[in-house]
């Protein structure tokens, strides 16, 4: 069976984690979220995938390869200017021909059964099923009011307040029939949800949905990325412990999964569920508290204490810290007795100077020097605001 991924976007709400990477290789457990998406196409049978290309093209390309270490085969296609999501898929077209397919964004995670979605789709005569889902706050979305008989009759992207008729939320997720190439315009920026579902619907061409069963969420921004990472830690593996490390007298609890070579010091403790990447170093009398990962060859000074937060790799943090609810990228620096607060996101090589509290929800761009004792209670974007 066949999938088109759509993997052109800038993800420009996810700053400062998209400046060094497309939104589809942010790490979720350690790795990239679209390594994730292609091992559930393949272990669902979608073993033909297209990939639609355009921001840092050359990263998500470098990593997937042809596909063949995760039983696949992969084409790419490359957008030079926006195409939008459907004109995108357009593109894709001759890899897309001959059988239905389903597209999904390079940022989902999940773990619906698309199976059968596509099982569904193919006992109809319809171009296009849209996977649907029950959710409390639909605004972010496109929603839709389908009857009993699966047949949409209207859909409505990104409702404001008083236009919410539906909490049935489009998850992004279509199969498509081939014929659907004759409704879109080559080379021009267009959408599935703004533009291709309300023609269809005002031409009477019908649209169905489905309820799709399990879990879904597309990593949109840092709240959605956060609770990513929430339910794939949740899916680790019992109270195993799998990797290496060594300690004197560390309380390790699990789930929690280890790289090589990770060494906790005296009187730590580790409460999973974890992620710890090899060669990282974590120190004397620190608490490491559920729902956080932790990447490579990264340094957790003693006394320091680290809860629900996803740090990325090489990220050195100081002694006597408390980071909460936070995302740290690659190579940024946390001085001693520093305090994150819940919804901290650091970028890149930043470095963050000792004794220095970052408020909630505040976010610094990459490579941003804060210096000591500051209070920072706005988004630190350059030097200037420092
Ligand atoms: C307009 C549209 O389709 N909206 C849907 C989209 O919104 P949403 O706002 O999430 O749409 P995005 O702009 O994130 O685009 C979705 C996907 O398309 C890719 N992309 C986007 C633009 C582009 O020119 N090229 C490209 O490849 C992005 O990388 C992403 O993977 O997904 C939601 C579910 O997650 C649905 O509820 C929305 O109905």
């Amino acid at each position: 069976m066949k999938a088109c991924i759509m993997c052109g976007g800038e993800g420009t709400r996810l700053r400062p984690l998209t400046f060094a990477r497309p939104k589809p290789s942010i790490p979720i457990l350690n790795k990239s979220s679209v390594v994730h998406l292609i091992e559930h196409l393949s272990k669902e049978g979608f073993n033909d995938i297209v990939i639609t290309l355009g921001y840092m093209a050359d990263k998500i390309e470098e990593e997937l390869g042809d596909g063949s270490i995760f039983g696949v085969h992969i084409d790419y296609v490359y957008e030079e200017q926006k195409l939008g999501t459907a004109g995108g898929v357009k593109n894709a077209e001759k890899y897309l021909r001959d059988e239905p397919f389903v597209v999904l964004g390079g940022d989902h995670v999940l773990n619906l059964n698309l199976r059968e979605m596509y099982r569904f789709h193919e006992m109809t005569d319809v171009l296009v099923t849209i996977g649907l889902l029950s959710i409390d706050d639909p605004r972010e979305f496109g929603i839709a009011d389908m009857d009993v008989n699966n047949r949409i009759h209207r859909f409505l992207e990104k409702p404001g307040s008083g236009e919410i008729f539906s909490n049935l939320a489009s998850t992004g997720i279509y199969v498509c029939d081939p014929r659907i190439f004759d409704l879109i315009p080559a080379n021009t920026k267009y959408d599935f949800a703004k533009d291709l579902f309300p023609d269809m619907l005002r031409r009477e061409i019908k649209i169905n949905g489905l309820l799709a069963r399990g879990k879904w969420t597309d990593v949109g921004n840092a709240a959605a990325y956060r609770q990513a990472q929430r339910w794939m830690l949740e899916s680790l593996p019992g109270t195993t412990i799998v990797g290496h490390f060594s300690t004197k007298d560390a309380r390790i609890t699990g789930p929690i999964q280890l790289g090589h070579n990770v060494s906790v010091g005296s009187n730590s403790a580790i409460v999973g569920p974890i992620v710890i990447g090899e060669n990282t170093v974590i120190g004397d009398n620190v608490l490491i508290g559920p729902y956080t990962t932790i990447g490579s060859n990264c340094v957790i000074n003693d006394e320091t204490r680290i809860l629900s937060s996803y740090i990325f790799n090489d990220v050195t943090i100081g002694s006597n810290c408390n980071v909460s609810g936070s995302i740290i990228d690659n190579g940024a620096k946390v001085g001693d007795n520093c305090c994150l607060e819940n919804g901290t996101v650091i970028g890149p090589d930043a470095v963050i100077g000792k004794s220095t509290t970052v408020h909630s929800n505040i976010r610094i761009w990459p490579e941003i020097v804060v210096r000591e004792n500051k209070s920072i209670k706005e988004d630190i974007i350059n030097e200037s605001y420092v």
